[in-house]
């Protein structure tokens, strides 16, 4: 029985680059059981270099890294695998695999390559099809999906993998906000109801506050800052962005954007491209991340950002 307080990852010191560039320095955080954590940055800081030191696509150079309590440099691929998925930015695939040949190389590291997958082999792929709604386009094409579908293809072979901990770059990034919400809300599915610990790579921080229970943000090859969405939200270098309808009648929404950040921008690009208005006006620091999305669903809304 796993304790619940155990540290499935652990950064100690760790320090990376390519080649005479570093990109981290000396990183160090605990990820425990059972927490979905967000790790936040500016473009370069590092955060796709990190998840390939922990999948193990990158040696470190310096400090350590522990996967369920053991030394990362030690760990042979299928027992990495066995404990740890990775969730993509994008992932395409040359040849024409379709959804259901996708889900079940989740069974890899469990599958001896003599022999062919078991009936429970299948029946956990099935369950994670079921649970990401996968199951309805298992005979199709992974290549002919759209970037919503296949992101949670991709993660129906990760829940197929069965990991301890799951890994994501920037799962939402190639997504509509509607989408964004959708697959948020199946990662937290997974958190808290199938006890995958969980460490994603997010842009936007409002996603962030709205799903993880931490936050770390890094920046120049470091921890910056690392608490609960409410403590780092109320950082200086967070602006928040005030929305109001045409009128000013609406409630006004408050959004979060990390100067210099390209999440901010995204944010903003998406909501003026849905064509909607802005105005300027008081911060209402009390109103909740989570109603802005609901809401820009069913308002016009246009922004205009206002430091405080
Ligand atoms: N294969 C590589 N060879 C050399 N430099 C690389 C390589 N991959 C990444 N880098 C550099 O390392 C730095 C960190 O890149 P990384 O992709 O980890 O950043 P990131 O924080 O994930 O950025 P983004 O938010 O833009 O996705 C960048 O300066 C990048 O140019």
């Amino acid at each position: 029985m796993k304790n619940e307080n155990q540290t499935m990852l652990s950064f100690s010191h760790a320090a990376v680059g390519y080649g005479e560039k570093v990109v981290l320095q000396d990183v160090s955080f605990q990820v425990k059981k059972g927490e979905y954590v967000a790790l936040i940055g500016s473009n370069g800081t590092g955060k796709s270099t990190l998840i390939k030191c922990v999948s193990g696509l990158l040696p470190l150079t310096g400090g350590e890294i522990e996967i369920c309590g053991k030394n990362s440099r030690k760990l042979k691929a299928r027992e990495r695998a066995q404990m740890v998925a990775v969730v993509p930015q994008s992932y395409y695939v040359d040849y024409d695999f379709t959804v259901e040949d996708i889900v079940m190389m989740g069974r890899n590291p469990y599958i001896d390559f003599r022999h062919r997958e078991s009936q429970e082999d299948r029946e956990i792929a099935e369950r994670a099809m079921k649970l990401t709604k996968t199951d309805m386009f298992r005979n199709r094409l992974y290549n002919q999906l759209s970037g919503g579908e296949r992101q949670r293809v991709i993660l129906a072979r990760a829940i197929t993998q069965q990991p301890d901990i799951i890994l994501l770059d920037e799962p939402t990034s190639a997504l509509d906000l509607h989408h964004q919400i959708e697959v948020m809300e199946l990662i937290r599915q997974l958190n808290e109801k199938e006890h995958i610990t969980v460490l994603a790579v997010l842009h936007d921080i409002n996603l962030a506050s709205r799903f993880c229970s931490r936050i770390v943000i890094l920046k120049d090859g470091k921890v910056k800052a690392d608490g609960p969405p409410r403590e780092i939200i109320n950082r200086r270098e967070i602006i928040p962005i005030r929305v109001m309808d045409e009128k000013q009648t609406a409630k006004p929404l408050r959004i979060h954007v990390i100067c210099g950040e390209k999440g901010g921008v995204r944010i903003l690009e998406q909501l003026t491209n849905m064509g909607h208005f802005v105005s300027a006006g008081v911060v209402n620091r009390e109103s909740d991340d989570a109603e802005i999305c609901e809401y820009l669903g069913s308002q016009g809304l246009r922004l205009i950002p206002s430091r405080q």
